[in-house]
């Protein structure tokens, strides 16, 4: 049998960190959007052909090693049962690079978690969400992204911690298209170990405040380029890219935390312009897609 779970890219445009030594507890404050691409988990489990559970995870159709996917394998190891015996294969397929800020790491993580919870039925949804975003947060793949990810939408986090635990709100909003430009890698574990959490953590507050006075689509992309240019994060190329687009678009673009990649909410009409600009700028390779207003799917995979 072949499981598929589905989980949204979900991108960050400003956060607090919320550290905690409960991994329950830890998570983050702040807003994003999730994306109608994002990561597909494929599950198939072999019963009892070896002596051992052997887990085996693939990227893109390529194996990894346990330590370049310590995050979805600690979760695949804690969700199959002790004492099962045999094979289980985890096929994750992105959308999105890896380390460009689109939590690939926390939809990899939901999708194991939730596709072999699907086939063990030994988890409920909020305990095999709690798991993937247990190892999330221990290894600093991300903070509130598995969170976020099951609430879907354009989300507000107002209370940090696992699923659950924190709380998420939504956004109400018309009909945008999200822009999104992967230009290069930000390791997350780098940026919330460094000293810039301290600026983080006081922009994104005030970010907060000022999207709950006001919460429309349109506010939260200024305070998201307020957030990015204020902490330091948004600048050089990547600032000058995001100030050309601006010239094209009602409301502005900006950083996707965390990685060098840049986003912007645009009218299908607005679209046009914007891809001849990126044309121009030499860059090809960008993804235009829906907000995606549901919860991960998971279930049984026919054909
Ligand atoms: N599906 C996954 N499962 C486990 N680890 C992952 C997965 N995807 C990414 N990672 C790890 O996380 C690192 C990138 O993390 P992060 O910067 O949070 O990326 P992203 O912004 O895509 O979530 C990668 O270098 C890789 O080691
Ligand atoms: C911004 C980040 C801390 C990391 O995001 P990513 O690099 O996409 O895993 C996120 O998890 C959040 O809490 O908002």
């Amino acid at each position: 049998m072949l499981i598929r779970a589905f989980i949204p890219a979900h991108i960050t445009a400003f956060f607090v960190p919320k550290f905690n030594e409960n991994p329950l507890l830890a998570g983050s404050l702040g807003a994003g959007i999730n994306l109608t691409k994002g990561t597909n988990v494929f599950v198939s489990v072999e019963v009892e052909s070896v002596l051992e559970k052997h887990v085996h995870i693939a990227f893109n159709g390529e194996p990894v090693k346990r330590k370049d996917a310590i995050i979805s394998y600690s979760v695949a190891e804690e969700v199959t049962p002790q004492e099962f015996k045999g094979e289980v294969e985890i096929w994750q397929y992105f959308d999105f690079p890896n380390g460009y800020g689109f939590g690939n790491s926390a939809g990899g993580a939901l999708g194991t978690a939730l596709a072999l919870g699907y086939y063990f039925k030994n988890k409920t949804f909020l305990q095999a969400a709690q798991i993937a975003h247990k190892h999330e947060v221990l290894n600093k793949g991300g903070l509130g992204d598995v969170i976020a990810q099951i609430h879907g939408g354009i989300e507000i986090r107002i209370k940090a911690g696992a699923p659950g635990i924190g709380i998420v709100d939504n956004i109400f909003s018309e009909e945008y298209k999200v822009l999104a430009i992967p230009l290069g890698r930000l390791s997350t574990k780098e940026v919330l170990d460094s000293d810039i959490i301290r600026t983080i953590e006081k922009e994104g507050q005030k970010a907060l405040r000022r999207l709950l006075k006001n919460p429309t689509p349109e506010n939260l992309m200024h305070l998201a380029r307020d957030f990015a240019e204020n902490t330091g994060l948004l600048n050089g190329e990547l600032l000058e890219i995001a100030k050309e687009i601006d010239k094209l678009i009602k409301l502005p673009s900006s950083m996707i935390m965390l990685g060098k990649s840049l986003f912007a909410l645009l009218r299908e009409e607005e679209l046009p312009k914007v891809q001849e600009r990126l044309r121009d700028l030499g860059i090809d390779s960008y993804h235009i897609c829906g907000i995606y207003n549901e919860r991960p799917k998971v279930g049984r995979w026919i054909g």
